[in-house]
């Protein structure tokens, strides 16, 4: 199948929601193949409009450069082209570009760039960061403005020029000023994608600052609640948003808080919850405790009478 052009991939991405798939490890840690295989079924029958494995959910900052092709190598064979599969990169620019070549041999329809390992650097610096990456491979790029990879409009507007390929921006800080100088100064060139933790609580104020989508990480395992709300988002329709974010998502965040990087760990143990269990998170994150998993089960259990009374109301 010829793989889609960055523009294709970049509006395709735009018009719907985008998953954020755990990465299965058992428990000796290593990549359990069979379940990942399973999950990635399972969410394709779900109107998703991207599905980027070894992302920040699927714990790429645990993965190993090797690991990381091979993980979306079973993701592009499983979703048997119904959805585009991007692939996390990231690190310093040798190994960020060493990933890029990988994903896009594994087959990948683009990339989304994670900030570079640990160091803090000046804008001309990131921005050759990004050029390299970009250069490497002929896929979409989807740039993470997340820690310590800022890029500024002005970055960005001479980066758009250099690199054909660059076609999105993820926004992992929450700056409203930022974001609204960058879709002003970029406009329509790049597709925009939020990226915070638990991006449900974002979304509606994002898509008034041209963000469309969002990586929903509770897509993994309550997709229904996740489309019903992109839906709803998209729809602006502020009854089922407010009661979503009351019902579900501030109490799934309130268990969130409570430990450092359980964004991603309240998602392994949702996958848990609805009887697909992923196996733990690889250190340095931390599991849920039992008692933080069965809080979780009884936030998830309630959900089907929080979507019928939504329906009833409308
Ligand atoms: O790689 C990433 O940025 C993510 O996995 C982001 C998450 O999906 C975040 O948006 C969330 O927790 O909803």
């Amino acid at each position: 199948m010829s793989k889609m052009t960055p523009q294709e991939m970049a509006q395709k991405i735009g018009s719907g929601l985008l998953s954020f798939p755990v990465t299965p490890f058992k428990a000796d840690y290593s990549f359990d193949e069979a379940t990942y295989r399973a999950n990635m079924d399972w969410l394709c029958g779900y109107d998703v409009a991207g599905l980027f494995a070894a992302g920040g959910t699927g714990e790429f900052f645990s993965l190993t450069p090797t690991e990381v092709p091979q993980v979306v190598k079973v993701a592009v064979e499983e979703t048997k082209g119904r959805v585009p599969v991007l692939a996390g990169t990231g690190y310093g620019t040798a190994i960020a570009r060493e990933i890029a070549i990988g994903a896009e041999k594994a087959g990948a329809d683009g990339l989304l760039l994670l900030p570079p390992y640990l160091t803090h650097s000046e804008q001309d610096g990131l921005a050759a960061h990004v050029e390299a990456v970009c250069a490497a491979v002929k896929i979409g790029v989807i740039v993470y403005n997340r820690d310590n990879a800022v890029l500024q409009p002005d970055t960005l507007a001479r980066l758009v020029e250099r690199c054909p390929n660059l076609v999105g921006y993820k926004d992992g800080i929450g700056d409203i000023e930022l974001m609204t100088r960058v879709y002003t100064k970029l406009g329509d060139r790049l597709t925009y994608v939020g990226g915070l933790p638990t991006a449900e609580t974002f979304a509606l104020p994002y898509l008034d600052m041209g963000v469309t989508t969002y990586s929903s990480a509770v897509f993994n395992f309550v997709p229904e609640f996740a489309t019903n709300f992109y839906a709803a988002v998209r729809k602006r329709d502020q009854a089922t948003i407010h009661a979503g974010l009351k019902n579900f998502i501030l109490p799934l965040i309130e268990i969130r808080n409570r430990k450092k990087g359980y964004a991603v760990s309240i998602i392994k143990a949702g996958m848990k919850v609805i009887g697909r269990d992923s196996g733990p998170v690889r250190p340095p994150l931390t599991d849920l405790t039992e008692q933080e998993i069965a809080e979780l089960t009884a936030l998830v259990k309630k959900l089907p009478a929080i979507q019928s009374s939504q329906q009833a109301a409308e």
